[in-house]
């Protein structure tokens, strides 16, 4: 089993090493896994349980002070399995699995998506929220009424919070543009056995995002794609990641015979290109993995057995 994992792409971390040992700890988790997809969802439940990153516990806040996440994961024969706007889910990787593998759909929304987590035994009602997310956003003169009075809010807000990739401007800032260092960023990773790819993305989306909005990471061919060519997982402005389908375009690229690195380049330059917004990808093939990345920084972790 080849692993390779992100934890976002964004500022340059505080605090890299512990970031990374939880990667490293991922892909390890990965690598063990029978299948591909179980490599998948071993890895990206590392990471959704450490408050470092923004998936699972630790996720980004959306306008009515509530953490919602979202997650999708495909393998190469085409199955598709999302889910998003799940409160109270930690798991989300493992929500999409369901989706995947025991139901006839590739995208299950809201509490539906929760009561299905429910129901298969993923824990539902866990707090996402941690103290110091908690502090940021009452310390942002929370937004009372309706979706306009928290349009008017998110405003200035939105994409605002440290836990973004982009850090402190915005996740949409590519590299020259700076932005203070994030700890926290949306998770993903792609596995192969060899035989068969699986690619799957988590995250808690943006900070200070309106209640309910689902970014890229849900959205097959935007936050993850895969073929029998190779899986990819993306990362950053999720709203400028749906709009040029980053995942797809990177297998894509694949499929027409690059390697993965460059088809990781290729795909983030077209990003960059077209919406001079800022996202990293990681891309695995049959021969070898890439990474790409406008913004600051992208750790990333490769593991094989
Ligand atoms: N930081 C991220 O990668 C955020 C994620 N792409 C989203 O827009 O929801």
């Amino acid at each position: 089993m080849r692993v390779i994992a992100h934890g976002g792409a964004g500022g340059r971390p505080d605090e890299p090493a512990p970031r990374q040992a939880t990667l490293d700890e991922a892909t390890r988790r990965g690598v063990d896994a029978d299948t591909p997809l179980g490599a998948v969802e071993a890895a990206l439940g590392v990471l959704e349980s450490d408050p470092r990153f923004n998936a699972g516990v630790g996720g980004a806040v959306q306008s009515d002070g509530v953490v919602r996440t979202d997650a999708g994961v495909m393998t190469s024969d085409r199955e598709v399995g999302a889910a998003c706007s799940m409160p109270g889910v930690e798991h989300a990787a493992s929500v999409a699995r369901v989706v995947h593998s025991e139901t006839p759909h590739v995208f299950v929304s809201g509490e539906h998506a929760v009561d299905l987590a429910g129901e298969f035994g993923i824990e539902t009602g866990v707090d996402l929220l941690t103290d110091e997310k908690r502090e940021r956003y009452e310390a942002e003169d929370p937004p009372q009424g309706g979706p306009r009075a928290h349009l008017d809010w998110l405003a200035t807000r939105f994409g605002s919070g440290d836990d973004q990739a982009g850090g402190g401007a915005d996740c949409g800032e590519p590299e020259e543009a700076g932005g203070d260092a994030p700890d926290h960023d949306t998770v993903g990773a792609v596995a192969t056995d060899g035989e068969t790819f699986a690619a799957a993305t988590s995250t808690g989306g943006r900070s200070f995002a309106l209640a309910g909005r689902v970014g890229d990471v849900p959205q097959v061919g935007s936050g993850f794609f895969c073929t029998e060519a190779g899986g990819a997982s993306a990362t950053g402005a999720g709203e400028d990641i749906a709009r040029v389908t980053l995942s797809r375009r990177a297998v894509d690229h694949l499929d027409d015979g690059l390697s993965a690195q460059e088809a990781a380049d290729r795909a983030i330059g077209e990003f960059e290109e077209i919406t001079g917004s800022g996202a990293g990808v990681i891309v695995l093939g049959d021969e070898d993995a890439g990474s790409a990345f406008n913004t600051e920084g992208m750790q990333t972790s490769a593991a094989e057995r």
